[in-house]
């Protein structure tokens, strides 16, 4: 019910007088003609626009129980317009439904209080317009088949209000999940609640009620209601936040916001160190960086100056040197002393220290016999006492080796997101991946990875994907749409005739159509449904026959504004074998492939941003062209060639290398293989470059000893 409401003019046949103190309907008429399937089967009421009647001991006792809210206690003589058999039908049907409120007291008691009001209230006539009935065989009676509700907006609103949050731990959803029909929690409101209540096919109602929600103003609650003197039920909701008697509580936090403890927020952080305006750290910086400079650059100056004294007053090299040079040329000497004595010890036993490194190095390397390699990821990259591992070490062991998962997450940076006008769901913000023209894309990538067949290096078969992938609904022989692929065009079960459909969808007193995006806003609502409740009339479930959670094929949105998501997630999971299993190969295989066709489709589509992953490393897949870049061939050419003393650099970094993993080996640590990746560029930057720093040491040293000689011989 949308827009300006005004009562309707109501049909006077049934329910002819509205007023206070007189009932609509009244006792039992049998079972409703049009109602066969329910889960329990209630008598509807028979017509009776009569004076609301006195209850018996026993009705009053049942209804403070059932309906303590109709205020009965208070009237020195309460009437009702129910019997007996009719409160006990009505705390059956509503213990049943209800069940799933039961956490949360002042919404089951407003939820109770509805149906209580609807059938005993001693003012129903006030409220209730009886639109069809039906006569019953044999009597002169006639049963209530269809009635009108009317309602005070604002006491709808807040009954539905205090049950919004209610969860319901056995899904991890929310109790309106189960009660607002197709619509599920999240496009749930107050009047879809209702006419859900009120629908003769949803198990329970044996009778079709209409709620009407009246907004404050029309037809008022105190005064004269229009409408053939029809007045708006306007009781008390209680909030999910106040407890409804003193034996019990309010709900709870995790099921009504308004429980939670108020928490006061955390100071804010300390205002920033600021110098005027400016950012102080910067200023201060900056200060610095400008002093360093001066300090550098007067320190340069100095040292020009005198070098250029020195040239003119001193033609030979020997000149008095500058501070820094000093200070220099003390650390170098101190160290060249040092060094000196080294090499002259190594240079005068060549032998002996040859000898004892080699018994080092081979002596450490030993320890290579009881080297363990790790190469297993998940070795490698997770603690061995976490907690995930500990989970995913019980579940291998009791439900076999965990799937596989081999993701594709593409994002549209450059598109522009769109505002799409839904017949039946409103405006709702479109983010730029969500187009058709990505979906589509989608779709075709989806098609080549499922059409893809593979050959097995070693082997002269080919692989497909329904040979290795996890087909839950069909594990003994997959067809490729049994296998579980999430993605967001599964909504569409991967049909592009589905994805391009468009229908006319009438609403309310308009019409307009409904598309692709009209499926995709339902679904991702209500994952689980099998028709859409748009005149598409799709299904949710993906080709494979199960639900595709949204938070699963969509990323990058806040809260559950899904349609928002920056982010759409194709994620194929595949089985996994044992090492020894040769279909251990085949999923390689088949990762490998998926690697480089995944490469193909972000090289065609520009646009796009695609990221992917697949739980093959790619240089250790079969067929891969990947390999570990050493670098040699990028390194300078030498300028004089010394082989052996090349060669004895790398040796050195080499041997170092294999004596500490080798020790670690020894000490009984693990290894991985990611200290062989590193080897290439420690040869490089420690072995050969330390060979051209002794090479130039060694030629500076030749050439200053001969023009010191010379200077000598000059001098
Ligand atoms: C599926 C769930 C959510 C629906 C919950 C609404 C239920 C509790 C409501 C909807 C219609 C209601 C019924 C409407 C009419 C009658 C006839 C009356 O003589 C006894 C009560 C009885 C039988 C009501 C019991 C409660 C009822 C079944």
């Amino acid at each position: 019910m949308e827009g300006v409401w005004v009562l309707p003019q109501v049909s006077p046949s049934w329910t002819p007088t509205h007023s206070a103190g007189v009932c609509a309907f009244y006792g039992e008429c049998g079972y409703n003609p049009e109602v066969n399937v329910s889960l329990v089967r209630s008598k509807v009421p028979c017509v009776s626009n009569t004076a609301a009647r006195e209850p018996s001991a026993a009705l009053l006792n049942l209804l403070s129980s059932v309906c303590p809210d109709l205020a009965l206690g208070t009237a020195a003589a309460p009437r009702v317009c129910c019997s007996l058999a009719q409160v006990l039908a009505l705390q059956l049907s509503v213990a049943l439904s209800g069940a799933v409120l039961a956490r949360c007291p002042s919404c089951a008691r407003n939820f109770a209080n509805i149906h209580c009001h609807n059938i005993c209230s001693p003012d129903q006539s006030l409220f209730i317009n009886v639109t069809r009935a039906v006569p019953v065989p044999g009597t002169n009676l006639f049963a209530v088949v269809e009635y009108q509700s009317f309602y005070r907006q604002e006491f709808a609103e807040a009954s539905f209000a205090s049950c919004q949050g209610v969860r319901l731990p056995a899904t991890g959803g929310f109790a309106l999940d189960t009660m607002c029909g197709l619509y599920g929690a999240r496009l749930c409101t107050a009047q879809r609640w209702l006419d859900f209540q009120g629908d003769k096919s949803n198990g329970l109602a044996p009778l079709q009620i209409h709620f009407h929600l009246v907004p404050n103003g029309t037809g008022t609650g105190t005064g004269t209601g229009t409408g053939a003197g029809l007045e708006p039920l306007y009781v008390r909701a209680w909030s999910c936040g106040e407890a409804v008697s003193a034996q019990e509580q309010a709900c709870s936090c995790q099921d009504c916001a308004e429980s939670c403890p108020t928490i006061t927020p955390p100071p804010g952080p300390k205002p920033p160190f600021r110098i005027g305006a400016a950012d102080g750290a910067l200023v201060l910086c900056v200060l610095l960086f400008g002093l360093l400079t001066l300090l550098f650059l007067l320190t340069r100056i100095c040292h020009h100056r005198g070098s250029k004294q020195g040239l003119t007053l001193h033609p030979a090299p020997v000149t008095p040197p500058g501070c820094s040079v000093r200070w220099g040329d003390a650390v170098h000497r101190a160290l060249v002393r040092v060094f000196r004595c080294w090499g002259v010890f190594v240079a005068a036993h060549p032998l002996p220290v040859l000898l004892v490194a080699v018994a080092l190095v081979g002596g450490l390397s030993a320890g290579f016999r009881s080297l363990r390699l790790t190469t297993d990821p998940v070795e490698l990259w997770s603690a061995p006492g976490s907690r995930a591992r500990q989970e995913k070490a019980f579940y291998d062991q009791h439900f076999g080796p965990f799937l596989r998962t081999n993701q594709v997450i593409v994002t549209a940076p450059r598109h522009n997101r769109s505002r799409y006008h839904s017949v039946l769901f409103g405006a709702q913000n479109f983010s730029a991946v969500l187009s058709m023209e990505v979906l589509q894309a989608l779709l075709q990538l989806q098609e080549s990875l499922a059409a893809a067949a593979v050959p097995v290096p070693g082997t002269n078969r080919t692989v497909r994907l329904e040979d290795v992938c996890y087909a839950p609904l069909n594990p003994s022989n997959p067809a490729p749409a049994d296998c579980c692929v999430n993605s967001v065009t599964q909504y569409f079960q991967n049909n592009r005739t589905r994805l391009a459909m468009v229908a006319t969808q009438p609403h309310g007193t308009d019409t307009g159509t409904v598309d692709w995006r009209d499926h995709l806003i339902y679904c991702v609502n209500s994952p689980l449904s099998f028709k859409d409740i748009t005149a598409l009339e799709l299904s949710c479930t993906a080709e494979y026959g199960g639900p595709v959670f949204p938070y699963i094929a969509l990323g990058g949105y806040t809260g559950s504004e899904y349609t928002e998501a920056e982010a759409l997630i194709i994620t194929y999971s595949l089985n996994n074998f044992g090492r020894r299993d040769p279909r251990h190969m085949w999923v390689l295989s088949w990762e490998s492939h998926f690697l480089q066709l995944v490469q193909d489709f972000q090289r065609r589509h520009h646009n796009l941003s695609v990221a992917f992953m697949a739980e093959v490393r790619p240089h250790s897949g079969p067929g891969s062209t990947h390999g570990s870049p050493t670098g040699a061939e990028r390194h300078p050419p030498q300028v004089e060639s010394k082989v052996t003393l090349a060669l004895g650099g790398v040796a050195v970094v080499v041997g170092a290398v294999f004596a500490a993993m080798g020790l670690l080996a020894l000490l009984g640590l693990p290894s991985s293989l990611i200290i062989l990746e590193v080897v290439p560029f420690l040869i490089l930057a420690v072995g050969a470059d330390n060979i051209f720093i002794f090479v130039q040491e060694y030629q500076w040293g030749c050439a200053l000893w001969g023009d010191l000689n010379g200077a000598v011989l000059y001098g």
